[in-house]
């Protein structure tokens, strides 16, 4: 478990994260998104005890990280792929991992052979790509089989085949009881890989719920109908106050009235349905209907590649 209390950290006039307050349940996959520049690395930081909040507290599994000795047994972490040293092995850069956190040596073929790079093992680490990197990134995160995990933007760099492994491994490690933390600017990564979300802008909280909740927000929830009478299903539906569309042939997409209430109506009048299915809204419009507002960096047309801010995570106090 990690809880996050009235979390703030200023620089200077910068307000990075500004009293932000949720916790990250075990047995989950919880995505942690905000546009760039919201204050996801920040937040990670202090969990880890590598940024010293202005005020406020985080702590995992109830203690303060820099509170718990050989960290690696408690927590695991990818924060920023190029942190091996690059004129080492990936074998020798785990190794040492191990040492200095009293781990047994032999995990660090379990780990390596568990991202797939057991093959290039002995290979320097500066001739690594950034996949690889990412790889032995998440390898250093799970070498000491820690109950928390935090992952920042793991994606990054990854092709579709690992992608879909990453996703595998979070789902499988929050299966296990982990609590795991993910961070990502884009729902679209978090969609298929999270079960719940924390959601910030600008260092403020914007949610922190189900993924089916955090759609609901968005807007745009419905329902699917088939049925033997399109026409008569519409219009008792139009008369309770539903907004119905017909789709064609036996098919409604209905707003504004739930599921179950278009099933009793539907059995009230003798109507013959043929399937009824809630729709959430989306999630993407979600995201960009609550988050727009918290944009620090967004694109204009003299600059569509959208500006990532001067940010260094490299301050250590
Ligand atoms: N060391 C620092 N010194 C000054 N400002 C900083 C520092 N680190 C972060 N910031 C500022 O704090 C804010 C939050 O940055 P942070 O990197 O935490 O955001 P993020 O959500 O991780 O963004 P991204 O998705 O772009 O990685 C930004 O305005 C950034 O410029």
């Amino acid at each position: 478990m990690i809880e996050v209390n009235a979390l703030t950290k200023r620089y200077g006039d910068v307000t990075a994260v500004n009293g932000l307050t949720f916790t990250v349940r075990p047995g989950h996959v919880t995505g942690f998104l905000g546009p760039n520049g919201a204050g996801k690395s920040t937040t990670m930081r202090m969990i880890l005890g590598l940024n010293r909040p202005t005020s406020g507290s985080a702590t995992v599994g109830g203690v303060p990280f820099a509170r718990h000795g050989a960290g690696l047994r408690h927590v695991g972490a990818l924060l920023d792929a190029g942190d091996a040293h690059p004129g080492r092995t990936a074998r020798a850069h785990l190794s040492a991992l191990a040492a200095g956190n009293g781990l047994p040596r032999g995990r660090v073929g379990e780990v390596l052979a568990e991202v797939g790079l057991e093959e290039a093992a002995r290979r320097r680490v500066g001739g690594f790509s950034l996949g690889m990197r990412q790889r032995l990134g998440i390898a250093a995160a799970l070498l000491g089989d820690p109950p928390v995990l935090l992952f920042d933007e793991p994606v990054n760099g990854l092709d579709p085949e690992g992608v879909r492994w990453v996703r595998g491994l979070f789902r499988r490690l929050a299966g296990e009881g982990r609590t795991v933390l993910v961070s990502s600017h884009l729902m679209s990564e978090m969609e298929h890989t999270a079960d719940r979300l924390v959601v910030i802008g600008r260092g403020e909280l914007i949610a922190d719920e189900s993924l089916a909740e955090f759609a609901a927000r968005g807007g745009g929830a419905s329902v699917s109908v088939r049925t033997a009478d399109p026409a008569e299903l519409a219009a008792v539906l139009t008369q309770e106050g539903a907004a119905v569309r017909r789709d064609g042939g036996d098919a409604l997409t209905v707003t504004g009235l739930s599921a179950a209430h278009v099933g009793r109506l539907a059995h009230e009048r003798h109507i013959q349905l043929r399937e009824l299915a809630p729709r959430t809204g989306s999630l993407e419009q979600a995201f960009m209907r609550l988050t727009t507002a918290h944009a620090d960096y967004r694109a204009t047309p003299e600059d569509a590649e959208g500006v990532r801010a001067g940010a260094s995570t490299g301050e250590a106090g």
